[in-house]
């Protein structure tokens, strides 16, 4: 058996894949970028192809780089984003491109399911609200929008199942990735045909559900050969890119918390009963017995992305001249503004919003702009605005007596000090940063290594692989503005929700 370990991940932003030794120690990695198409108010969606083509073009350079030769390889996880209803007709093929977690399409849907079926009985079975922005009204919208393309779907998959039906020809759906379905029973980890039935569903058009950590197939010769491995290499069901993340992170144990720093934001708290809130999100851990209560807000890093693309210009200009990021050079500007932003608040809500407030009518809002106001202003006040809105879902969660101590950070925005700390001052909880932008890739190798008998448990593995590379605490002189600041981002939303048509349709 080789001794490396491959862990893909199908983020928003891109496809992230590492190659690491049984240590965890970063072989090599690269990225493979893809479009999010907008093509109405409230849409988001993705083309699994364009999935699949990023992994087949960017893992030959990551072998190369990494002097790995693929035999080696002893084993395959893949994390991915969630809610995806990934449409394959009876051939397997792709039929449309699917909405994305930050599609909101479904709204109406929501709203008469939920009247019908009853809200309560929905929460009861699956721990989770019947929110548009999840799996289920998706393939209703199917079913009631595109009723022909609907008659020829036979399976629907959830992001990582996608690539690892593409590697190995095995139809599978992971624990984790269950919750986006709300005929997923959470306390017994297998599909309710009853509710199912009710909403309209059969559940023929979901694969077996396997543990996480499950051998679901092999590397076929076809695959090997149109992305670089070898044919034989085993390949595990993977799980929730935020899952695997906290995975990665060395979140596994009740209590240790995840602060997800991808293009969404949010956090992942560790627990070993199935215990939720309509406020939050339930989910199976990919440890097994475990799950994961957690906030999901659609502007997280995403939120910087964004500044970047539309306001970044002159950034971008001169980080090249630098040999720099120009990620960098924003949180420089931002780094050069008070704590506070003085008074400047911002409102992440890029896609509407999910956990807490669930309204998909919600908008993002600068409050507070004058002429003395300049682009650090606006680059720090979102960074703080997506952090209220990390403190909003722990607020929640720690009201429910769910106790959180310290977070681990990960995600692409765990690479800016300054962000991970204004989380750690408007938090007030220290934030541990292990691998901040491999975490999710390294929980889904993990996955991997468990798998296929490397690592003798999950303890072990993370005992094995994950170190905490820095922490921060947080500042208590910075309390106060933050405090004062986060009334205003509470109280800015409850004055302008009802403008922004709350729970109103897409
Ligand atoms: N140095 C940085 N400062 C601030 N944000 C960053 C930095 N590096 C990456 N990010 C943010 O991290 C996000 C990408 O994180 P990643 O975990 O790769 O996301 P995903 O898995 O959703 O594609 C981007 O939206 C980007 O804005
Ligand atoms: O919904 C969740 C996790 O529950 C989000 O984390 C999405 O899965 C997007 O993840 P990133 O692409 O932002 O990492």
């Amino acid at each position: 058996m080789g001794t490396y370990l491959l862990g893909i991940d199908i983020g928003t932003s891109a496809c992230k894949v590492a190659v690491f030794d049984q240590k965890g120690r970063l072989m090599a990695s690269g990225t493979g970028d893809y479009r999010v198409y907008y093509p109405h108010p409230g849409w988001a969606e993705q083309d699994p192809q364009d999935w699949w083509n990023a992994v087949c073009r960017t893992l030959p350079g990551v072998l190369e780089k990494g002097h790995i030769h693929p035999r080696k390889i002893a084993g395959i996880g893949i994390a991915g984003q969630s809610w995806s209803a990934v449409a394959l007709d009876h051939e397997g093929g792709v039929l449309c491109r699917t909405p994305i977690w930050m599609d909101t399409r479904a709204s109406e849907i929501c709203r008469e399911v939920n009247a019908k079926i009853g809200a309560d009985r929905i929460f009861d079975l699956c721990g989770n609200p019947l929110q548009p922005s999840y799996t289920t009204p998706k393939i209703l919208w199917y079913q009631k929008k595109t009723p022909e393309l609907y008659g020829k779907i036979r399976w629907i998959l959830q992001s990582n199942s996608y690539i690892a039906y593409r590697l190995t020809g095995h139809l599978s759906q992971d624990l984790s990735q269950g919750y986006g379905l709300h005929c997923f029973d959470m306390a017994r980890g297998r599909w309710d045909a009853d509710m199912a039935g009710d909403m309209g569903i059969s559940t023929d058009i979901f694969p077996d559900i396997y543990p996480c950590h499950a051998i679901v197939g092999k590397v076929t010769a076809q695959a090997a050969k149109e992305c670089g491995l070898c044919q034989g290499i085993p390949v595990v069901a993977g799980g929730l890119d935020a899952a695997c993340g906290a995975l990665g992170t060395g979140v596994l144990h009740p209590g240790q918390t995840q602060e997800q720093g991808g293009q969404a934001g949010g956090m992942s708290i560790c627990m070993d009963q199935p215990r939720g809130d309509a406020r939050l999100i339930l989910g199976c851990h990919v440890v097994p017995d475990r799950w994961l209560l957690q906030g999901g807000t659609t502007g997280g890093g995403g939120v910087m992305r964004w500044l970047e693309k539309e306001f970044g210009a002159y950034e971008r200009v001169l980080a090249e001249k630098q040999g720099r990021k120009s990620l960098d050079l924003l949180n420089e500007e931002a780094d050069a503004v008070a704590a506070g932003s003085e008074g400047l608040i911002f409102l992440p809500y890029m896609a509407g919003e999910r956990s807490p407030i669930w309204n998909p009518k919600a908008k993002g809002v600068f409050y507070g702009l004058d002429f003395s106001k300049t682009r650090g202003h606006l680059i720090r006040a979102a960074m703080e605005g997506v952090a209220f809105s990390l403190k909003h879902n722990l607020d929640v969660a720690e009201s429910l007596g769910v106790k959180v101590d310290v977070l681990r950070a990960m995600g692409g925005s765990a690479n800016s000090l300054l962000w991970t700390q204004i989380k750690s001052d408007v938090t007030g909880k220290p934030v541990d940063v292990p691998a901040s932008d491999t975490a999710t890739t390294l929980g889904a190798a993990l996955l991997a290594g468990v798998g296929v008998g490397l690592y003798e448990d999950f303890d072990r593995a993370v005992d094995q692989t994950v170190e905490v590379r820095r922490r921060h605490l947080p500042d208590s002189d910075k309390r106060p503005v933050y405090e004062a600041n986060y009334r205003s981002y509470r109280k800015l939303y409850d004055q302008l929700k009802d403008m922004m048509r709350e729970g109103g349709d897409s």
